[in-house]
C-alpha cells in the first residue's frame, strides 16, 4: 500500500532507495549500478541545465559534443593520473560476433578524447580562449556500494574545459554558478572550498569544490568541481599557441563539472517518512488541486473551480495540476502527491466553495491555510517563496548543527564518533592526512579531508595541528564522506 516502511532517521539507507522508487524518480535496472531517471527527476535535472546553460552562454561559454568512445592509445596518454583509475575504465572490446582489433574504451571524462583536437585547434593567441561544454554521459564502473543519484556506474553531466593564453585562476564565476544550482535551486546548503594536495584531481594544479553534507549519515559529499589545471594538460597533450610576441607558448587550462549526484543530494536532505520534499524552484508540479466531492454535493461545482483554479495559477507561470482521477479517494491522492514532494496542495471541497476559497496545505510542514479565490496568485506565489526559503534555512540549520569545531585529536575522534563535520586547524601537509586516514580507518570509512573552506577563520598565533602538532596553516573540514 501507500507509504514508507522505512523510516529515514532508521533506515537511511534503505529509506533513500525506496523514497526515489515510491517517489517516481528512479526505476531499477536489471544492470547492477545503472538506474532508470523518471521524467519526475528528469525534469529537476532540465531546470538546473536551463539555468546552468544559459549562464555559461553569457561567459561565451559554447556546447559541443565529443564522442563517447576512446582510442586506448590517447587514454594511455594520461596514464599517470589515471593508473589508480584504470579498473573503472569500461572497454568494448566485440561487434557482433567478431572481436574489435582493438578494444575501444567508453569515456569516464573527456580529457583524452577532447585535449588531442585542442592541441589541433590552437594554433595562435587568435585561437584562445576556447571555452567549450559538453552535456552528456560517462562511465565509471565502480564497484562501492552503488546507490541512485549518488553513485552509479553511468551518470548524466556537464564538463567543461577551457584554455586561455595566460595563467586563468580556478573558475570561481563557474564554482558559484554550483553555489547557486545548490542553494538557490535545491535549498541544499553547501560550503565553497579547495582540496588537498591527496584529495585533488592528480592531474591539476588545485581543485575547488562545493561540499554538501549528509546529516543522516554523517559523511560529506563532493557537489560539483572545478579544477585548474595550469599547464599540465597542455604539456601532456601539446596544446602550444604562439603567442603575441611570437614566443612558443603553452596554455593554461581548467575543467568544471556538476552531476546527476545533485538530485540525490537534494532527496536526502529534504525528503521524510511520507516520502520526497520538493524545493519549488525544481518542482515539476508545484500545485496539486484535489477534489473533494461529498455525497450529493455540488460535485459538478466543485470539479469546475478545480479546473478554474488551475488555469488561474498556470496562467500566471505557476507550475499547478489537478488530479482529476475518479478512481482514487481524495485522501489516497493526499498520500501520492506528499510522497512525490509536490510543494503545495490545494483542496477544494463543498465549504470551500461555498465561501470562494480554497485550502493550501504545506509538504514541508503541514500547515494548512485557507486562501480567498480572489487573491490566490500572490498567495500561492508567496507560500511557494516562503517554502523554498524555509527548506533552505532548516537544512542550513541540521547542517550548522553537524559542524564541529575541534582543536586537539582527542577531540577529533569524539566528533567523528558523533558524525560531525569537523572543522581543525591543519598543518597542511600530506603526510598528516594520510596518518588522520590511517587512524581513523574502521568499517564507517576513515575520515578525510572535504575541503578548506575558502573562507578561512583567522588562525591565533600559536595554533596548533590537531593532528601533529606542528603550527597550523589553514583551516579544513574534515569527516567521513561519500
Ligand atoms: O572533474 C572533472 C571536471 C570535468 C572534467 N574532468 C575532471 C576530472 C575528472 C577526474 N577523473 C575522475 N574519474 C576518472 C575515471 C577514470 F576511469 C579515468 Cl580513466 C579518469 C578519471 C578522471 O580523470
Ligand atoms: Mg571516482
Amino acid at each position: 500500500g501507500l507509504g514508507l516502511s522505512y523510516k529515514k532517521d532508521e533506515n537511511f539507507g534503505e529509506w533513500y532507495s525506496e523514497v526515489v522508487v515510491n517517489g517516481e524518480m528512479i526505476e531499477y535496472y536489471d544492470i547492477s549500478g545503472c538506474y532508470i531517471i523518471r521524467p519526475w527527476a528528469m525534469s529537476i535535472w532540465e531546470t538546473m541545465q536551463k539555468f546552468f546553460d544559459a549562464e555559461i552562454k553569457k561567459m561565451k561559454i559554447q556546447n559541443c559534443y565529443f564522442p563517447l568512445f576512446v582510442s586506448p592509445t590517447v587514454l594511455q596518454k594520461e596514464k599517470d593520473h589515471i593508473e589508480g583509475f584504470a579498473p573503472e575504465v569500461a572497454w568494448v572490446t566485440k561487434s557482433g560476433e567478431s572481436d574489435l582489433e582493438v578494444p575501444i574504451a567508453i569515456r569516464p571524462t573527456s580529457e583524452t578524447v577532447m585535449y588531442p583536437y585542442y592541441s589541433k585547434w590552437i594554433r595562435g593567441h587568435r585561437d584562445l580562449p576556447l571555452k567549450l561544454n559538453q552535456w552528456c554521459n560517462v562511465v565509471r564502473w565502480e564497484f562501492s556500494n552503488p546507490t541512485p543519484f549518488i553513485r552509479s556506474r553511468e551518470f548524466l553531466w556537464q564538463e567543461g574545459h577551457t584554455a586561455f593564453a595566460t595563467k586563468s585562476e580556478a573558475d570561481d564565476e563557474i564554482l558559484e554558478l554550483y553555489r547557486r544550482i545548490y542553494e538557490e535551486f535545491l535549498a541544499v546548503p553547501v560550503i565553497k572550498g579547495k582540496k588537498s594536495e591527496l584529495e585533488k584531481f592528480a592531474g591539476g594544479l588545485y581543485t575547488t569544490t562545493v561540499e554538501a553534507f549528509i546529516p543522516n549519515t554523517g559523511r560529506g559529499i563532493q557537489g560539483a568541481t572545478s579544477h585548474c589545471l595550469g599547464q599540465n594538460f597542455s604539456k601532456m597533450f601539446e596544446i602550444i599557441f604562439e603567442n603575441e610576441k611570437g614566443e612558443k607558448a603553452m596554455a593554461w587550462q581548467n575543467s568544471w563539472a556538476y552531476t546527476t549526484r545533485t538530485i540525490g543530494v537534494m532527496v536526502m536532505v529534504h525528503g521524510d517518512d511520507k516520502g520526497l520534499v520538493l524545493p519549488p524552484r525544481v518542482a515539476s508540479v508545484q500545485v496539486i488541486v484535489v477534489p473533494v466531492p461529498y455525497k450529493d454535493a455540488d460535485t459538478q461545482g466543485i470539479f469546475d473551480a478545480c479546473t478554474a483554479t488551475v488555469e488561474t495559477l498556470c496562467e500566471a507561470g505557476i507550475c499547478a495540476n489537478m488530479d482529476s482521477r475518479d478512481n482514487y479517494s481524495p485522501g489516497w491522492k493526499y498520500s501520492h502527491w506528499e510522497m512525490k514532494g509536490v510543494p503545495l496542495r490545494i483542496e477544494i471541497g463543498p465549504k470551500d466553495l461555498a465561501k470562494n476559497q480554497v485550502r493550501a496545505v504545506r509538504r514541508d510542514n503541514g500547515a494548512k491555510v485557507d486562501l480567498p479565490r480572489s487573491s490566490l496568485v500572490e498567495r500561492i506565489k508567496e507560500l511557494l517563496d516562503e517554502i523554498q526559503e524555509s527548506l533552505f534555512v532548516a537544512a542550513k540549520q541540521r547542517r550548522d548543527a553537524c559542524i564541529q569545531i575541534v582543536k586537539t585529536w582527542d577531540e577529533f575522534v569524539e566528533a567523528l564518533g558523533q558524525r560531525k563535520m569537523i572543522l581543525a586547524p591543519w598543518c597542511d601537509e600530506e603526510e598528516v592526512e594520510k596518518d588522520v586516514k590511517a587512524r581513523t580507518k574502521g568499517e564507517m570509512g576513515a575520515a578525510k579531508t572535504l575541503c578548506s573552506p575558502l573562507e578561512q577563520p583567522e588562525i591565533p598565533e600559536g595554533t596548533l595541528c590537531f593532528a601533529s602538532g606542528k603550527p597550523a596553516k589553514r583551516w579544513s573540514y574534515w569527516g567521513r564522506s561519500y
